[in-house]
C-alpha cells in the first residue's frame, strides 16, 4: 500500500488522539478532521456526545474500570462494532478481516468500548467475536447503500446530515443487520435501541427506533427505496456505486476497462466475505500435510489450493488458527494464493541472488527465503523501518533469517549507489489495492482518485530504479496487487519503450495458463479465478 505522511490516521494521533482522554471526561467531543463518514457527504466538523456517567475520571484521567460501568442490556457486538467502526473513519483502525480476526480479543476491544462509551458490556464470547468481523466488515462495505437507505428513511435531508458519527454508525449496523444479514428484525432495533439510549441519549434511541420501524415495514412489503440507475453515464454509474457500494470514480474506472457486467461482477466480489489460504511454512520443515493435520484437528474445514503446494484456503475458523497459535508459531503464513503465483513467477532456486525491493512486511520474501532452502541470498530494501523490522522478526520465527539481509532505504537513491547485480530483482510495488478490495473493506472509501496519478508516477520511478539492479541476462519481475491496466500493462509497456534492454519473458512456464495474458503477463482476476486480484510482469535483461 502507499505510505503517506499526511495519510488520515496520521493527522487523526496528532490532532485528536492526545487529547481523547480529556475529552472524553467532558461531554462532548469533537471529531474534528473526521472524513468520510458519508457517502453523500463530508461531515466535516460532528459532536459525539456522551451520557454524564462517563464524566467521571481518575486521576490519571481514564474513566475508572470497574463493576459500575458494566452494562449487561446492550449486546457486547454491538457496542464493540460501533466503536471500532468509529476508529475505522477516524483512521484508527484496519477493517481488514485478519486483523478484526487477529487483533480483536474480546479484552481489548471492550477496552475501547469502556474509554469511549463509558461502560462495558458482558465479556465477548467467540461467537460475539465472530458477529463483529461479520457486521464491520459488512457495514463498511455497504456504507453507501446504506446511506442512501438512512438517508431515503430520515424525516429529511438536514436530519441526515447532521447526524452525529456514532448514532450514523449505529443507524448502519441496524440497516445492515436487517437488510443484509436478514436478522430478526425486532431484536435487532430493540438492541440499536438501547445501545443508542446509553451511548448517546434517550432522544437518540427514539430516533433509531423511528427509523429501524420505518425500514422494517418497507422490508416486509419488499418496498425498501429503489436505487435508480439510468440517465446519462454519470448519472448511471452514481446509481450503479449506491447499488454496489463502492465510490463512483471506481465504478467509472471499472466500467470504462472492464465493461459493464464485469464491472459489476467484481463490486460483488468485493462485497462477499473473503477466504483465506494459509501457507505451510516449509522453511521450519513443515508441510502442506503437518498443516491440514492440524486444520483436521482443529475442525477448521479447508481446501488443498488449486494451484500451489503447501498452501491450503479457509473460508471460516481463521479464530481458531489464531487461537492455536500456528501464525505465532510460525507453523504457517496467512498469503493469498495470487501473491504466492507472483513468488512462482521469480522461481528462486538455492544458490541464487536475489533482491527484494519494496518488501516489507515480508509476505514475498519469506516464501522465496524459504525456497532458496538455505542456499542463496536475498536483500529486502524497503523504506519503512518499522515495517521492515516485523519482516525481520517473522523471518528469525519462520527460521528463514540465515539468508536474508534487511536495507533500510529509499529504492531510488539505494539504486544509484549500488555495486552489486542480482540474478533476480523483484519489485512488489506500492500500489492501489484495487485487486484486494474484498479483504480491505475499508480501503475502496479511502484510495482516491487522485492517488492514482501519483502511484503511477512512483512506479515508473520504481521500476527503473530497481532496472538497474538486474545483471546482464537476469530478470525483473514487477508485481501490485492491483486490477488496475494503469498500474499494470501501461506501466510494463511504458517501461520497454524507456529500456529497450529489456524483454518480456512470458510467465506460461511458471503459473497454469489460465493466469497468463496474451502478452505473456500474469493476471490473477478476483472474479475468475477467485483470488485477490494482481499482476506480474517477467522481464528479462539481455546480455
Ligand atoms: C505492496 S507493499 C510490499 C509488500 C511486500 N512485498 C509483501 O509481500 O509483503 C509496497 C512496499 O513498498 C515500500 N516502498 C514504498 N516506496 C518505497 C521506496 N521508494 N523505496 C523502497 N520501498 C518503498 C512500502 O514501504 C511498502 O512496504
Amino acid at each position: 500500500m502507499m505510505q503517506t505522511s499526511n495519510s488520515p490516521a496520521s493527522s487523526f494521533r496528532h490532532t485528536i488522539m492526545p487529547s481523547l482522554p480529556q475529552l472524553l471526561s467532558g461531554r462532548i467531543l469533537h471529531f474534528a478532521k473526521l472524513s468520510a463518514t458519508s457517502s453523500y457527504e463530508s461531515h466535516s466538523t460532528k459532536q459525539v456526545k456522551f451520557p454524564k456517567k462517563i464524566s467521571r475520571k481518575t486521576d490519571s484521567g481514564s474513566p475508572p474500570r470497574n463493576t459500575q460501568n458494566l452494562n449487561l442490556e446492550v449486546s457486547p457486538h454491538r457496542a464493540v462494532s460501533a466503536v471500532r467502526l468509529m476508529r475505522i473513519e477516524l483512521g484508527g483502525a484496519f477493517a481488514d478481516l485478519l486483523n478484526e480476526q487477529g487483533k480483536g480479543s474480546g479484552e481489548n476491544e471492550m477496552g475501547y468500548v469502556e474509554r469511549t462509551l463509558g461502560f462495558r458490556t458482558r465479556h465477548l464470547e467467540d461467537r460475539d467475536l465472530r458477529l463483529v468481523t461479520e457486521v464491520v466488515g459488512g457495514t463498511i462495505r455497504w456504507r453507501r447503500y446504506l446511506d442512501h437507505l438512512i438517508l431515503s428513511l430520515c424525516h429529511d435531508e438536514s436530519t441526515f446530515r447532521s447526524m452525529e458519527p456514532l448514532l450514523l454508525q449505529i443507524l448502519r449496523i441496524g440497516f445492515y443487520e436487517i437488510t443484509k444479514l436478514d436478522m430478526p428484525s425486532y431484536a435487532v432495533v430493540d438492541e440499536n435501541v438501547k445501545l443508542a439510549k446509553v451511548a448517546l441519549r434517550s432522544g437518540a434511541g427514539n430516533l433509531v427506533n423511528g427509523i429501524l420501524r420505518k425500514l422494517i415495514v418497507l422490508k416486509e412489503s419488499d418496498s425498501l427505496p429503489a436505487v435508480k440507475v439510468d440517465g446519462d453515464d454519470r448519472q448511471q454509474a452514481r446509481g450503479l456505486a449506491t447499488l454496489y457500494s463502492h465510490p463512483v470514480w471506481m465504478v467509472r474506472r471499472w466500467t470504462k476497462y472492464f465493461g459493464w457486467d464485469e464491472a459489476i461482477k467484481l463490486m460483488t466480489w468485493n462485497n462477499s466475505s473473503p477466504s483465506f489460504s494459509l501457507r505451510a511454512n516449509t522453511g521450519k520443515g513443515l508441510t502442506g500435510a503437518d498443516l491440514v493435520s492440524r486444520l483436521k484437528m482443529l475442525k477448521v474445514p479447508h481446501e488443498p489450493s488449486l494451484y500451489l503446494d503447501d498452501f491450503v484456503r479457509i473460508k471460516t475458523g481463521m479464530q481458531n488458527v489464531i487461537q492455536a497459535g500456528l501464525l505465532k508459531e510460525g507453523f504457517c503464513a496467512v498469503q493469498d494464493e495470487s501473491a504466492g503465483l507472483v513468488v512462482s513467477i521469480v522461481d528462486p532456486q538455492p544458490g541464487e541472488s536475489i533482491i527484494d525491493c519494496c518488501a516489507a512486511p515480508g509476505g514475498k520474501t519469506l516464501f522465496m527465503a524459504s525456497r532458496l532452502n538455505g542456499q542463496g541470498t536475498l536483500f529486502a530494501v524497503d523504506i519503512n523501518e518499522g515495517r521492515l523490522r516485523i519482516l525481520k522478526e517473522t523471518a528469525k520465527l519462520h527460521q528463514v533469517i540465515d539468508v536474508i539481509s534487511t536495507i533500510h532505504a529509499d529504492l531510488r537513491t539505494f539504486s544509484t549507489d549500488k555495486v552489486v547485480e542480482w540474478d533476480k530483482v523483484l519489485l512488489d510495488a506500492p500500489c492501489s489495492g484495487l485487486g484486494v478490495l474484498s479483504k480491505r473493506a475499508d480501503l475502496r472509501w479511502n484510495r482516491k482518485q487522485e492517488d492514482m496519478e501519483q502511484l503511477k508516477h512512483l512506479q515508473d520511478e520504481l521500476l527503473d530504479s530497481a532496472s538497474r539492479l538486474v545483471k546482464p541476462g537476469g530478470v525483473i519481475i514487477y508485481s501490485t496487487c492491483s486490477i488496475d491496466p494503469e498500474e499494470n500493462e501501461e506501466r510494463i509497456e511504458a517501461f520497454l519503450l524507456r529500456h529497450p534492454e529489456f524483454e518480456i519473458d512470458p510467465v506460461n512456464r511458471y503459473v497454469p495458463e489460465d493466469f497468463v495474458t496474451t502478452r505473456g503477463f500474469y493476471m490473477s482476476n478476483p472474479v475468475k479465478h477467485e483470488l485477490d486480484g494482481a499482476f506480474a510482469a517477467r522481464l528479462a535483461r539481455s546480455q
